[in-house]
């Protein structure tokens, strides 16, 4: 269970929002809204404990996650707006990185976002889509039992129809297994009965 407790957020010396609550339950979502500048990133950086609140708590399992941000840090995936892949090596060599640090198989992530035919190319090559595609794909690498919570920031920018709906499925398998997804979005999202924060 994640929850949220009064969360307030600065950014420089400006309060972005202040009061915020909410639960999450294993196998839950969350879809953040607002306009530019409410604050979803902001949000999504604090769950993802690369900010620290300026006030209220967040709790894993009832533990404050500013007690162990390793731990913290272990059982989360962002995926935020840079696509964090390094240019020059193939799309498979990209996803064996993360494969060797988190374990997992390569080939069958790529194969998730329908990269397989593109495994060999370096990444500098890739389409705005592609390339997040290949950010996504990562998601697929691990089981929800290894890192349950998702945090996704616009998710769908760039993507064709049927990279959404491959998001979609690999969305609903890790909710299915007792994942949970927090995504800010402007955009349709494929989360069935998820819930809206709007900031
Ligand atoms: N590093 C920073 N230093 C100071 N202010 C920042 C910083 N990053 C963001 N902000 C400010 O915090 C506020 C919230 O930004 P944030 O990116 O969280 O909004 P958002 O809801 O995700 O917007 P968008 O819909 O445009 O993506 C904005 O006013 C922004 O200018």
């Amino acid at each position: 269970m994640l929850e949220a407790e009064d969360l307030a957020c600065l950014r420089g010396e400006r309060a972005v929002f202040a009061g915020l609550g909410f639960r999450l339950a294993p196998g839950g979502a969350l879809l953040l809204t607002g306009a530019n500048g409410a604050g979803k990133s902001s949000l999504l950086r604090l769950l993802a404990g690369l900010l620290a609140p300026a006030a209220g708590r967040l709790l894993w399992a009832g533990e404050d996650v500013q007690a162990d941000r390793a731990a913290h840090a272990r059982r989360l995936r962002y995926v935020g707006h840079a696509d964090a892949a390094k240019p020059a090596l193939t799309l498979r060599e990209n996803l064996a990185l993360y494969a060797r640090l988190w374990g997992g198989d390569a080939a069958a992530a790529l194969a998730a976002l329908d990269l397989a035919p593109l495994a060999e190319l370096p990444a500098r090559v890739l389409s705005a889509g592609q390339r997040r595609r290949l950010a996504l794909a990562r998601l697929a690498l691990v089981p929800a039992a290894t890192a349950p919570l998702w945090l996704l920031d616009e998710p769908t920018v760039g993507l064709d129809a049927a990279s959404v709906g491959r998001l979609g499925a690999l969305l609903a398998a890790h909710r299915a297994g007792g994942g949970m997804v927090v995504a800010a979005t402007h955009l349709p999202l494929p989360l069935p009965g998820a819930g809206t924060l709007a900031l």
